[in-house]
């Protein structure tokens, strides 16, 4: 029984909230969720007492407002997919509103109605966000003032001090500054810590050298280029290229020479590739290649673009000008032949490329 109630009030919780989103948005969703909930408890506790007292305005108003926090969850989930919890946000915070200028004009119980209108500033900011939620806060207290002090006695159904009038805004206001200064500590916090995870997350994805995807990244590639291609039925080729004889570059030219060399040759490389293809760093001086659609015969052609590219390019470090060339093995990544197998044809083709004189695309289609 337990924990059947425990599993409905987790259910209630996290309707909307999908991994598809976004933290942010997922809080934003519980939060909502949460507020419907505990909404939903207390102001249908205080419509049953309204009822009970036979204060039937109140109580009925109570009760349509308890309906409107469950409607909001369920619009979390029946509007649009991605932007519904906005639409349920602002029914929720409308709905809010309504019933605490209701409070205010009729002072609801022993004129303490008013009291609740301290609920408005970190709702409408949190559901909101600063600005809107500013605008949303701008708009209430505008109609608070005038409920306030610029409704004539004869259509106020309650009767306030000017006291307690002035004091209940000038509180609400610090309130809404204090409430509005937090949002904006909280969001650029999140900001900062999601520019930094994203940077985090760059960084272990690519090549700090070259800024190429780095040999992690390149297997996500891989194994989703894979299973696509297995779906579509369609062609697609690694190849592995190695420079040649890069220890002598390192020797003459020193290690920031080969470093040098290194970063020319992988924009040499993403410069020539199509917007599809993925060039990595494989390991130290070898580089991998990812075409998808493509038979090993077209990889044979770009193989070779790349070979005589390479061969041809002026390469000049400290004024000293230095011609390099690289082995490339392909291997088609057949249906029957998994990443891995291809990866290492392509490799043993490579150290034949290299054994035959280097400089060499194998093999040839
Ligand atoms: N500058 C620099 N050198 C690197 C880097 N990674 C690997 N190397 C160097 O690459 C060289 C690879 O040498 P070898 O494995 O003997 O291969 P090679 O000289 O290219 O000869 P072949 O592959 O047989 O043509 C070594 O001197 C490594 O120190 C790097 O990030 N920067």
């Amino acid at each position: 029984m337990l924990n059947k109630t425990k599993a409905a009030f987790n259910t209630f919780l996290t309707l909307g909230v999908h991994r598809g989103r976004t933290p942010e948005v997922n809080r934003q969703i519980f939060v909502i969720n949460l507020f419907s909930i505990v909404g939903l408890c207390i102001v249908s506790a205080l419509a049953l007492s309204a009822y009970i007292r036979q204060e039937f305005v109140l109580a009925v108003v109570l009760t349509a407002s308890s309906i409107a926090m469950y409607i909001s969850h369920r619009l979390v989930e029946v509007t649009k997919p991605f932007t519904g919890y906005r639409v349920a946000g602002n029914f929720l915070l409308y709905c809010l509103m309504l019933l605490m200028a209701f409070l205010v004009v009729t002072g609801g119980r022993e004129n303490t109605g008013p009291l609740w209108i301290f609920l408005v500033p970190p709702v409408a900011l949190f559901f909101g966000g600063l600005k809107k939620g500013l605008r949303d806060i701008g708009l209430f207290t505008s109609v608070i003032f005038i409920l306030l002090f610029l409704l004539p006695d004869t259509i106020a159904l309650t009767q306030y001090s000017y006291g307690f009038k002035s004091r209940l805004l000038l509180s609400f206001l610090t309130l809404t500054f204090l409430a509005g200064f937090y949002e904006y500590s909280r969001s650029e916090s999140y900001k900062r810590m999601k520019q930094l995870s994203d940077e985090f997350e760059r960084q272990a994805r690519s090549d700090s050298l070259t800024k190429l995807p780095n040999r992690r990244s390149m297997r996500e590639h891989l194994d989703y280029e894979f299973s696509r291609s297995q779906r579509a039925k369609q062609t697609m080729s690694v190849m592995l290229c190695d420079i040649d004889h890069f220890k002598s570059i390192n020797d003459e030219h020193g290690h920031d020479g080969g470093d040098y060399t290194l970063i020319e040759l992988s924009q040499l490389f993403r410069d020539t590739l199509r917007k599809q293809d993925i060039v990595a760093r494989w390991g130290g001086e070898e580089f991998i290649f990812l075409l998808p659609e493509t038979n090993q015969h077209d990889a044979y052609i770009l193989a070779e673009k790349l070979r005589k590219r390479v061969e041809n390019y002026g390469f000049k470090y400290k004024g000293t000008p230095f011609t390099l060339t690289v082995s490339i093995g392909i291997a088609e990544v057949e249906h029957h032949l998994s990443v891995d197998k291809a990866i290492s044809l392509a490799d043993h083709f490579m150290y034949q490329a290299k054994r035959e004189g280097r400089n060499k695309t194998l093999p040839i289609f």
